[in-house]
């Protein structure tokens, strides 16, 4: 991977903002349940040969398609509703009101709202609110008094609460899951834990309205990479995600009730050497509704240096990544991102 300016992609292919470009031979997402189910409930026993029977199963998917389904994830499901509830609320706000927190006036940062249309050339059809991670939030923080860089819009009433507390729980399950990543390495199972103690820990809702245009000339979100270790998203039952295989072929990941879907992102493809995959991702509302989700994105902590993970590297598998902070990384990715050009 270059930091630098790249030509266009050639046509048959797409050019992720990561640098990567990638063959896609058919546009039109298949019906097909290929994506891993896993019951990863005994992440959460005592008995460490069921948490490491969940990892092994982690592994396999991570590595041949970096797509894969959670269920018995120990997440009540009345966080997703109360925040869906909440996301219908702040969409319908007019504009004006929405823009007060509009993402451009916290530079280098991804929190604040992203309307429609924002941040692409080809389309996207999707508004978003984001928000970051917040000491006063995190029962493990070790810092209470770190300040926050989030901004919340005025008067909506338990917004920031309601969000919050669905954070709350996600980062629970995500400093979990990363325990399981670990043992998927076939690393010790706090190998990651001081990555984690400051994590960086983003959550987005989304809103995808009805899309009238067709599918070739519009996407609710282009097809891209998410930066950071991983993300689990939060989905409603219109679907419309898809995974692109490593076929090129997209796949939908279609709604399972009370089902998180768990992808691989750019980073721990890197400390992974492309062991796990961050897997190419977009999302186009076909359903004839509207559509919400909600993703959350976790990675290491910014001042920690991404390097490669010891079982993925290797005199004759050497790392092929150059070695940065995790900061650096989403400082990169977030300015790229904000920058319009057009890339995912
Ligand atoms: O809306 C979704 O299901 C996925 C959204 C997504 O991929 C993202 O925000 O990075
Ligand atoms: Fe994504």
């Amino acid at each position: 991977m270059t930091l630098t300016e790249e030509e266009p992609p050639r046509p048959g292919t797409i050019r992720l903002q990561n640098g990567q470009v990638l063959d896609v031979k058919s546009d039109s997402g298949r019906k097909m349940d290929s994506l891993p189910v896993i019951d990863v409930s005994g992440m959460y026993s005592d008995n460490f040969e069921r948490r490491k029977a969940v990892a092994e199963q982690v592994r396999t998917a991570a590595h041949e398609i970096g797509f894969f389904y959670a269920i018995n994830h120990g997440v009540d499901l009345r966080h997703p509703k109360n925040t869906f509830e909440q996301a219908k609320l702040f969409f319908e706000l007019p504009t004006e009101k929405k823009m007060e927190v509009f993402t451009d006036l916290v530079p280098n940062e991804y929190v604040g709202y992203h309307p429609l249309e924002h941040y692409s050339r080809s389309g996207h059809l999707c508004e978003a609110f984001n928000w970051a991670y917040d000491a006063k939030f995190d029962p493990e923080t070790l810092d209470p008094n770190e300040p926050s860089i989030n901004i919340w819009p005025t008067g909506v009433l338990n917004f920031k609460e309601t969000l919050f507390e669905h954070h709350t729980q996600m980062l629970s399950f995500s400093r979990r899951m990363t325990r399981i990543f670990a043992l998927a390495l076939h690393l010790p199972e706090d190998a990651f834990d001081m990555y984690i103690q400051r994590p960086e820990a983003g959550m987005r809702i989304l809103h995808y309205p009805q899309q009238e245009a067709a599918e070739e000339d519009q996407n609710g979100i282009g097809a891209h990479t998410d930066f950071e270790c991983f993300t689990t998203v939060t989905q409603d039952d219109c679907g419309g995600l898809e995974v692109l295989s490593k076929d090129g072929e997209w796949i939908q990941a279609k709604p399972i009730p009370g089902a998180f879907v768990v992808n691989i992102a750019d980073c721990f493809m890197r400390q992974t050497n492309d062991f796990f995959v961050s897997t190419v991702h977009r999302v186009i509302n076909k359903s004839g509704k509207e559509r919400y989700s909600c993703p959350f994105f976790f990675g290491f902590d910014r001042k920690k240096i991404l390097e490669a993970v010891p079982t993925c590297v290797s005199e004759s598998n050497p790392m092929k990544y150059p070695i940065m902070t995790a900061g650096e990384y989403y400082a990169w990715r977030a300015n790229k991102a904000k920058s319009q050009r057009g890339e995912y």
